[in-house]
């Protein structure tokens, strides 16, 4: 098991404006692969990965790592889904990381080279970053994402406005950073896509996990109405 782990979320709580937007949550993430979260529009997914991850403000409860927080902090990465890319060139962006952790210039070359190749900007990378398309600029926030190796990945909606080619190049890089070890968390309003990636499922419904279990499981089995609808496409309140 990757050290951070196991995320602990001991009765968080998000309170925005008087209302309980999420939880009270108990919830342990442990183990390998990677978890869908998934639930209808306004359920709490973003603000529950923006709690795994530390940057959510908590009006209640806990969340804990297996490392202390400033360390398990670091071995995290995030991509958005409005992809966030830098002012400066597309090597630039993808050795940001690297640099800050305190790589030497020619082995963060030696990397951007490396992924630059894998997320298919090796032609591009001395150009702005704000020049790339929507879907390469998503690929780029993957990219510096995953290339200093990050025990835990938390991505929102990572394909939410790509084509199909854009996805299956994504879903081939979350599943060699699963493959090497990244523990991944990722919303997604795409059940195809659940389907083709997820391990594990988190149910979210009106801020509250309603179910927590293997992907195979929630698929083969709903427990509930909600679940059985929220599977069929139907709008749930
Ligand atoms: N800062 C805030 N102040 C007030 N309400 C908020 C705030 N942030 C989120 N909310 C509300 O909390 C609820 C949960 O939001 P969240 O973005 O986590 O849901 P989501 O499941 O990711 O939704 P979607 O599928 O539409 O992206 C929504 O009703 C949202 O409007």
């Amino acid at each position: 098991m990757v050290r951070v782990l196991p995320v602990e979320l001991r009765g968080a709580v998000v309170r925005r404006r008087g209302r309980a937007i999420l939880g009270p949550v108990d919830l342990t993430l442990a183990g390998e692969g990677l978890t869908c979260v998934l639930g209808p529009n306004g359920a709490g997914k973003t603000t529950l990965l923006r709690v795994m991850h530390g940057i959510e403000r908590l009006s209640g409860g806990t969340v804990g790592y297996g490392l202390p927080e400033r360390e398990a902090l670091r071995r995290q990465g995030f991509v958005f889904q409005a992809p966030i890319v830098l002012r400066r060139t597309v090597a630039e962006n993808l050795a940001y990381p690297l640099r800050l952790a305190g790589a030497g210039r020619a082995d963060a070359a030696r990397a951007c080279a490396d992924w630059g190749g894998r997320i298919g900007l090796g032609a591009v990378l001395d150009q702005p970053a704000q020049r790339l398309s929507g879907g390469e600029k998503q690929m780029l926030a993957l990219g510096r994402a995953l290339i200093s190796g990050p025990d835990l990945l938390f991505l929102d909606e990572p394909c939410a406005s790509l084509d199909g080619r854009a996805t299956a190049a994504i879903e081939g890089l979350l599943r060699a950073a699963r493959e090497s070890r990244t523990r991944i968390i990722m919303a997604t309003h795409d059940l195809a896509q659940a389907r083709r990636l997820a391990d594990e499922v988190i149910f979210l419904r009106n801020g509250q996990v309603e179910r927590h279990c293997a992907a195979e499981a929630f698929f083969a089995a709903p427990q509930s109405a909600a679940e059985e609808a929220f599977l069929k496409g139907d709008i749930l309140q």
